[in-house]
C-alpha cells in the first residue's frame, strides 16, 4: 500500500482545528462549510475509498506476490526495486520507471565480486525490498512446487559453478580449488546448461518483458485510479476542511449564539420580571377597577332607582302638568275677567287717591288738633294730680311666699292646721286682709280677734282708704299702669317722687326695682321705659329730650355713690340745690341713652349694695337707695322743660324693739338713723300738709340726709307717691298696722299745686 499513498497521505493527522476531535485536520482551505452529516459523509467516503484503495492494493500484492513469487526463482532481487521505488518523493504519484531488465546472477555476482548467497540469504534479503506492510505477517513462503522456485536453485548453483570456474571465488571449504580434467568436461556440460538456461532465461526474460509491459500498463491504470482517487481524496480533504472550517464558524456562531441567548434569557427574564410586576400591578388595578367597578355599578343601580323613581315622579308630575295646565287655562280665563276688573278697580283707585289726598290734608289738621289736644291733655292731666293731691298712696300687699308657709309648718302647734291642707295653712299664717272696694280698689279692712279676760272674742277692725289698693295677686304692670301717669309727668317738667315704705321684706325692693326678666321688672326700669318711649313720641311732636341718671345710697347718714367707684362710706357727698335742680358732689351722673343701659346700671349697683353687704349685714334692708332720673327737653318751637323722676326703696320701717336691734349696737345705730329719717320724711310730709299757702312756713329738710336730698321732690311744686308695701303674714300685724297709720297720715296731707317747671322761649 505504501507504494500507492503519496508522501503527503499525513493529512490526515495535520493541520486540524482544535475543536476537532474525532478526526485530524487538514491544513487546506475550506471552501465551504458542510453540516456534519455532509463531514461525515466525506470522511466515510474518504474512508471507503482508502479501504478500497486498501483492498485494491492488497488484491494487487497478492497478486504481485504471486507474480514475484513465480519469478522470484529467475529475479527476484531485481524487481523488487522497480516496484518499491514506484511514486516519487513529493508523493503525487511521478511517472514509473520502465522496468529494467534484470542482470543475471553471474553477472551480478561478476560485478560486486561477492560471492552469491544462498537462497535462504537471498529469501532474506528479498523480502524487505518487497515493501511488506509491518503486520509482522511472515514472508510467503516460496513454493516447492513452482518451476520458477526450481529454477532459482539452480542459478544458485550455477553461480557457485560460475565462481568456481572463474577460478577467483575461495573454496566452500576456505581452501584453493585446482582445475583437472574431469572440471574441464564438467565445464562444457555446464556451459551447455549455462547456455540452455541462458535461452531459457532470455525466455524468461521476454516473457518478463511482457509482463512488465502489461505490469506497467496495469500499474498506469492503476496510478490513473490513485491519480484521480488522489484528487478525489484532496478534493473531499478540502470539503473536510471547509466542512470544518464552517463547523468552526458555526461552533464560534453558536458560542456568540448562546452568549445572545444567555443575553436573551436574562434579558428575557428581566423582561419576565417587569412582566410579572406589570402583571401584578394591572391585577392590583384591575382588582381596583373591578371594586370601582362595583361601587358604580351600585351607584347605577341607585340611580337607577332614582330614575325610576323620577319617572313615577316625572309621570306625576306630567299628570300635575295637564291638571295644572287645564287651571291656567281656566285661571287666564279668570286674569282676563280680572283684567276687565282690575281696569274698573283703577278708575276706583284714582278716586280712592284722590279721596286719600283729602283724608291726608284732614290728617294734618287732625294732627295739629292732637297736639293741640296733647296741651289740653297735660293741663287737665295735672288738673287732676292737683284734684287727686300732689301727694298720693299706694298701699300693696306682698303674697305670702313659700319658704314663709314652710317656717310657719314648722312652728305649727297642736290644733293648728295640717300640713295635708296647704291653703288652710296658708290662711292660718296670713294676716286678715280684706279689700272690699271691688270697684275702685281703694280700701283694704285688717282685722282680728282675740279674747278678752272673760273669754269673750274681741273683734277689732281697721278700715284704710288709698289712692289705690293692690291685692297680693296684682303684678308689677298693674301697679305700674297707675304710675305711669306719674312718671311720664316728669316729661312735662315736673318734679316726681315715687317711695317704697314699709317694714323689712314687706316688698319695697320687689316693687321698685323687681326681677329680672319682663314680668318681674319693678317700676324703676318700667318708669325708664316708659320715659324712653314717651320722649321717642315726643319727637314726633318737636321735642328733643337729655336724660341722666345717679344711683344714691344713704346708710347712716352717710351717701354712697352706687355707680361710683369709691370705697362705701369713705368719700363725703355734699347735696347742693342750686336754682331748683339737686346737685350731690362727686357723685357719678350717667348720660341715659337707652332702657337697657338703665338696667345694667340698675344691676352694676345691686352688685356694688351686694358686696357692701358683705361687710355689714343686711345693708339693703338698713338703708335708703335714691335713683334719680333727670331729664331735660326742648322742642323746635324753643320750649324748654326740666323734669326729675326719684325712685326711692327706704329702709325698713319696723319699730326697734320689734327689730331685736337694741342690743347690738350697731344695728341700734342704723334703726335710730332709719328711724329719724323716716320721721324727717313724716315732719316733712306734716310741715308740707300745714304750710298751705303760707310761703314762710319752715319744712324740715335738713333733718336728715333723705329730705334733704328729695327736698326739690317733696316740695309743694312736685309729684309724690308713697307706695305702702304690706306683709301679709299675721306675725307681722302690727308693723302692718303702723304702716297703715303712717301712710293715712300721709295721704291726709295735701302738699299743694304742683308747678311744672317750664319756660318758654322769648
Ligand atoms: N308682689 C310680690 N310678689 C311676689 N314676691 C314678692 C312680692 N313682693 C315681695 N316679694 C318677695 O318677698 C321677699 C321680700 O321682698 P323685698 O326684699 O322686696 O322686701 P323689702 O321690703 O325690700 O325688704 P328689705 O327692706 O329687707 O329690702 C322677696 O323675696 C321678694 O321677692
Amino acid at each position: 500500500m505504501s507504494r500507492f499513498v503519496p508522501s503527503n497521505a499525513t493529512f490526515t493527522t495535520s493541520g486540524l482545528p482544535k475543536l476537532t476531535t474525532s478526526t485530524s485536520t487538514s491544513s487546506l482551505p475550506v471552501p465551504k462549510l458542510l453540516p456534519h452529516k455532509s463531514i461525515n459523509n466525506v470522511a466515510t467516503r474518504q474512508r471507503t475509498a482508502m479501504a478500497n484503495l486498501n483492498t485494491n492494493t492488497l488484491k494487487r500484492k497478492n497478486r504481485d506476490e504471486d507474480d514475484d513469487e513465480a519469478k522470484e526463482a529467475m529475479d527476484q532481487p531485481r524487481k523488487l526495486p522497480a516496484i518499491s521505488g514506484g511514486p516519487g518523493k513529493n508523493g503525487t504519484g511521478g511517472p514509473v520507471r520502465p522496468v529494467r531488465p534484470m542482470r543475471t546472477a553471474s553477472a551480478t555476482t561478476a560485478a560486486t565480486g561477492t560471492s552469491m548467497p544462498r537462497n535462504r540469504q537471498a529469501s532474506g534479503s528479498t523480502a524487505p525490498m518487497r515493501g511488506k506492510p509491518p503486520t509482522g505477517r511472515p514472508p510467503p513462503r516460496t513454493r516447492a512446487t513452482s518451476a520458477p522456485a526450481k529454477s532459482a536453485v539452480q542459478p544458485r548453483n550455477a553461480a557457485t559453478s560460475t565462481t568456481a570456474a572463474r577460478g577467483r571465488a575461495p573454496s566452500a571449504r576456505g581452501g584453493p580449488v585446482r582445475p583437472g580434467p574431469v572440471t574441464r568436461a564438467s565445464a562444457a556440460v555446464n556451459n551447455q546448461q549455462f547456455n540452455t538456461l541462458q535461452n531459457k532465461v532470455s525466455a524468461i526474460e521476454t516473457a518478463r518483458a511482457a509482463d512488465a509491459a502489461r505490469v506497467a500498463a496495469e500499474m498506469e491504470a492503476e496510478r490513473a485510479k490513485m491519480a484521480e482517487l488522489q484528487a478525489n481524496h484532496l478534493t473531499l480533504s478540502q470539503e473536510l476542511a471547509e466542512a470544518r472550517n464552517q463547523e468552526v464558524t458555526q461552533r464560534r456562531e453558536l458560542v456568540n449564539a448562546s452568549g445572545q441567548i444567555e443575553d436573551m434569557k436574562r434579558r428575557h427574564a428581566r423582561e419576565i420580571d417587569e412582566l410579572d410586576e406589570s402583571l401584578r400591578k394591572k391585577e392590583r388595578e384591575l382588582r381596583e377597577t373591578k371594586e370601582e367597578l362595583r361601587c358604580t355599578q351600585e351607584d347605577l343601580e341607585r340611580e337607577r332607582e332614582a330614575v325610576t323613581s323620577l319617572k313615577a315622579t316625572v309621570a306625576h308630575q306630567s299628570t300635575a302638568h295637564i291638571t295644572l295646565s287645564a287651571q291656567n287655562s281656566a285661571l287666564e280665563a279668570q286674569l282676563s275677567a280680572l283684567k276687565s276688573t282690575l281696569d274698573c278697580r283703577a278708575q276706583d283707585a284714582a278716586e280712592l287717591r284722590l279721596q286719600l289726598e283729602n283724608a291726608r290734608k284732614m290728617v294734618e289738621e287732625l294732627e295739629e288738633e292732637v297736639r293741640d289736644a296733647e296741651m289740653t291733655r297735660r293741663r287737665l292731666h295735672n288738673t287732676i294730680q292737683e284734684l287727686k293731691g300732689n301727694i298720693r298712696v299706694f298701699c300693696r300687699v306682698r303674697p305670702i311666699l313659700p319658704s314663709e308657709i314652710q317656717s310657719s309648718l314648722s312652728r305649727s302647734t297642736i290644733g293648728g292646721p295640717s300640713s295635708d291642707d296647704p291653703e288652710a295653712l296658708k290662711a292660718a299664717c296670713m294676716a286678715r286682709m280684706e279689700y272690699p272696694d271691688r270697684k275702685d280698689h281703694k280700701e283694704i279692712v285688717l282685722s282680728s280677734s282675740t279674747e278678752s279676760a272673760t273669754g269673750q272674742e274681741r273683734k277689732e277692725t281697721w278700715n284704710f282708704s288709698f289712692d289705690r289698693v293692690f291685692e297680693p295677686h296684682c303684678s308689677q304692670s298693674e301697679v305700674f299702669e297707675e304710675i305711669s301717669q306719674l312718671a311720664q309727668s316728669c316729661t312735662d317738667g315736673y318734679n316726681v317722687c315715687i317711695f317704697a315704705y314699709g317694714q323689712t321684706g314687706s316688698g319695697k325692693s320687689y316693687t321698685m326695682e323687681g326681677g329680672s326678666d319682663e314680668e318681674t321688672a319693678g317700676m324703676i326700669p318700667r318708669a325708664v321705659e316708659q320715659v324712653f318711649r314717651v320722649t321717642e313720641q315726643l319727637k314726633s311732636k318737636g321735642w328733643d329730650y337729655k336724660m341722666d341718671g345717679q344711683f344714691l345710697e344713704i346708710y347712716n347718714e352717710t351717701i354712697n355713690d352706687l355707680l361710683g367707684k369709691g370705697e362705701f362710706d369713705k368719700k363725703k357727698h355734699e347735696i347742693k340745690h342750686e336754682k331748683g335742680s339737686t346737685r350731690v358732689t362727686d357723685a357719678v351722673v350717667a348720660p341715659l341713652k337707652s332702657p337697657s343701659q338703665v338696667r345694667a346700671l340698675l344691676q352694676m349697683a345691686q352688685s356694688r349694695r351686694t358686696v357692701a353687704a358683705t361687710l355689714m349685714n343686711e345693708r339693703s334692708s338698713r338703708s335708703h337707695s335714691v335713683f334719680t332720673l333727670r331729664i331735660s327737653g326742648s322742642n323746635d318751637s324753643g320750649e324748654t322743660c326740666e323734669g326729675s323722676l326719684n325712685l326711692v326703696d327706704l329702709a325698713g320701717s319696723e319699730r326697734l324693739n320689734s327689730s331685736g336691734a337694741a342690743n347690738d349696737k350697731d344695728r341700734l345705730k342704723e334703726t335710730q338713723n332709719i328711724n329719724k329719717s323716716l320721721s324727717a320724711l313724716a315732719d316733712v310730709i306734716a310741715a308740707l300738709g300745714e304750710k298751705g299757702d303760707k310761703a314762710d312756713k319752715h319744712i324740715p329738710y335738713r333733718n336728715s340726709k333723705l329730705t334733704y336730698l328729695l327736698q326739690n321732690s317733696l316740695s309743694g311744686n312736685s309729684k309724690t307717691l308713697m307706695v305702702l308695701n304690706l306683709s301679709p303674714l299675721a306675725a307681722h300685724m302690727g308693723e302692718s298696722l303702723c304702716s297703715l297709720r303712717f301712710a293715712t297720715k300721709v295721704n291726709n296731707t295735701t302738699l299743694g299745686t304742683a308747678k311744672r317747671q317750664a319756660r318758654v322761649a322769648s
